[in-house]
């Protein structure tokens, strides 16, 4: 196995929840109530927020610039269609403008985000990309089966799918995967454990974070 499949079938327990999560069937279904769905949208903004410092870091200590283009691509899809559908959906949804500037976060979003900034400040590109790689990968998992959405399911729903599925995005996993073992391989027993550790903790917290959506609304 490489290194990013032990990584992940050491949480195969919670990926599959995560992967067929009652959040995200209802969401590929259009039964997911408005109400959750924004709670979901407004929380994930801010993820989004510490995800683009996040991968901003990860461009910045990048071992090569080849390494780096893919992300630095990704990156762009994200401040772009990403963001263009977070505030289509704010607006159908009819989401405040100061739940989408400064929400008040829950315990789930704020832990996601100290992961992130602590992964970023360590300035160890392996630990970016271990958390990075968890994010876009677990999305994958659980998106993948829903794709193509059915054609009237409204867009709210399945542009979310969209974003997180088929060849476009399959790519940017496999990526960031391919990233992940190169950085395994060149990390000392040391980094190895931080790596293992961070990428423990987002499993965890992307599970959190899907349960908390699931609750909220
Ligand atoms: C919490 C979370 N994790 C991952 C993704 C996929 N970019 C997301 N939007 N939100």
């Amino acid at each position: 196995m490489t290194p990013s499949q032990t990584l992940r079938a050491a949480h195969s327990a919670e990926w599959e929840a995560i992967a067929g999560h009652p959040f995200t069937i209802a969401l590929a279904g259009g039964s997911l109530p408005p109400a959750r769905l924004a709670w979901y949208l407004v929380q994930d903004y801010a993820f989004i927020d510490g995800f683009v410092r996040l991968a901003a870091s990860a461009i910045a200590t990048a071992p090569s610039l080849a390494d780096s283009v893919p992300l630095a691509q990704f990156l762009a899809v994200i401040t772009g269609p990403e963001n263009t559908y977070f505030q289509r959906a704010f607006d159908l949804l009819d989401v405040p403008r100061a739940d989408r500037v400064a929400p008040r976060l829950a315990p789930q979003t704020k832990a996601f985000q100290a992961l992130m900034a602590e992964a970023a400040a360590s300035g160890e590109y392996g630990r970016m990309i271990a958390v990075l790689t968890v994010a876009e990968w677990s999305y994958l998992s659980w998106a993948t089966p829903h794709n193509p959405p059915a054609p009237d399911l409204p867009f709210q729903f399945a542009e979310w799918i969209t974003l997180h599925a088929g060849p476009g995005f399959e790519a940017v996993v496999a990526y960031l995967r391919g990233q992940l073992d190169a950085a395994w391989e060149r990390a000392d027993p040391d980094l190895r454990a931080r790596m293992q550790a961070d990428f423990a903790r987002a499993v965890r917290l992307e599970r959190a974070f899907f349960d908390a959506a699931w609750q909220a609304g």
